[in-house]
């Protein structure tokens, strides 16, 4: 399987926060989310893989190149979508595009105005008046517009209403349908990313918890609960955290197939959300 971006071993430190020996990479047709709480580390990666910021080491490929002597024809292949940037916010949508069209070299003015039209975009309003659903609608229209191969989004969806989120996911679900392109995107909402992904990454302080399709971690990850004295040292050993009440345990494993072998018949299981897994890990990361 082809890799679009692929980040080895990247080290980037400020004053109070490091990103510390990141290693993933993104996969060539299909939707990877990026999950990982506040101040994880999540725009400071985005930002590394978009050559907005240098890293102190490491090395970080896109499209098989690294952005020395590639920056050009890599930036033409990528679309960006940040959810608060008002880009052009002065401009009407119309004007905007006869600004913009001329750097992109597969500018698509017939696809731009499908997409406007589509998404009920409204061609003469001015861009900083547009609300937060529509310019996120708008910046993906731009990237799908100059034939972008990778589309890279930070937090396209937070702050949306169910309706404009649900069709932000159905376009970038649309938008990998030809296995051409490839979708990169942060978010704390991981429900969206049980719908639409299909390989997760995980960043806490600075550090990749995992990198890996989103089946092999439901079949990994499952929730267990059971009596307190089934929990020696060995069985503990087999958690990520273990939550105990007087009345029983509540834990996350990584490791369901060992402890389904191990504990079936004591123990209730079942499949771990996304949000169980962060809650579960960050936790336990915080008491060390
Ligand atoms: N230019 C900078 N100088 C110093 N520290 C910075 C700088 N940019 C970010 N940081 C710090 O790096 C840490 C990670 O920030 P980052 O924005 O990458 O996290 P995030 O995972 O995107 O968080 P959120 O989900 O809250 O957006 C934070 O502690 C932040 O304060």
């Amino acid at each position: 399987m082809e890799d679009v971006v692929t980040l080895q071993h990247v080290n980037k430190a400020y004053k109070d926060f490091a990103l510390k020996d990141i290693s993933f990479s993104v996969k060539k047709g299909y939707i990877t989310g990026f999950i990982g709480p506040n101040g994880a580390g999540k725009t400071t990666t985005i930002k590394l893989m978009l050559n907005l910021l240098e890293a102190d080491s490491g090395s970080i490929n896109v499209f098989g190149h690294n952005y020395l002597g590639h920056v050009n024809d890599i930036k033409q292949r990528i679309g960006f979508i940040y959810a608060d940037h008002h880009l052009y916010g002065h401009l009407t949508i119309e004007k905007m595009k006869r600004v913009l069209a001329p750097f992109y070299k597969n500018w698509d003015d017939q696809v731009f105005a499908e997409y406007v039209e589509r998404l009920q975009l409204p061609w003469t309003k001015k861009i900083g008046h547009l609300s937060k659903g529509m310019g996120t609608k708008l910046s993906i229209a731009i990237a799908l517009s100059h034939h972008a191969d990778l589309i890279i989004l930070d937090e396209p969806t937070s702050g949306l209403d169910p309706i404009s989120r649900r069709e932000i996911l159905e376009l970038l679900t649309e938008v990998i349908q030809d296995e051409e392109k490839t979708v990169f995107f942060s978010t704390h909402i991981t429900t969206d990313l049980e719908q639409i992904a299909d390989y997760i990454t995980f960043i806490d302080q600075g550090s990749i918890v995992f990198s890996e399709s989103k089946e092999s971690i439901t079949e990994r990850y499952y929730l267990v609960r059971g009596a307190n004295e089934l929990l020696d040292k060995d069985i503990r050993s087999l958690f990520v955290q273990v939550r105990q009440t007087s009345v029983g345990f509540e834990g996350l494993t990584n490791q369901a197939e060992l402890v389904r072998r191990l504990m079936e018949d004591h123990v209730v299981m079942e499949r771990a959300s996304l949000e169980d897994i962060m809650v579960y890990t960050v936790g336990k990361r915080k008491e060390e």
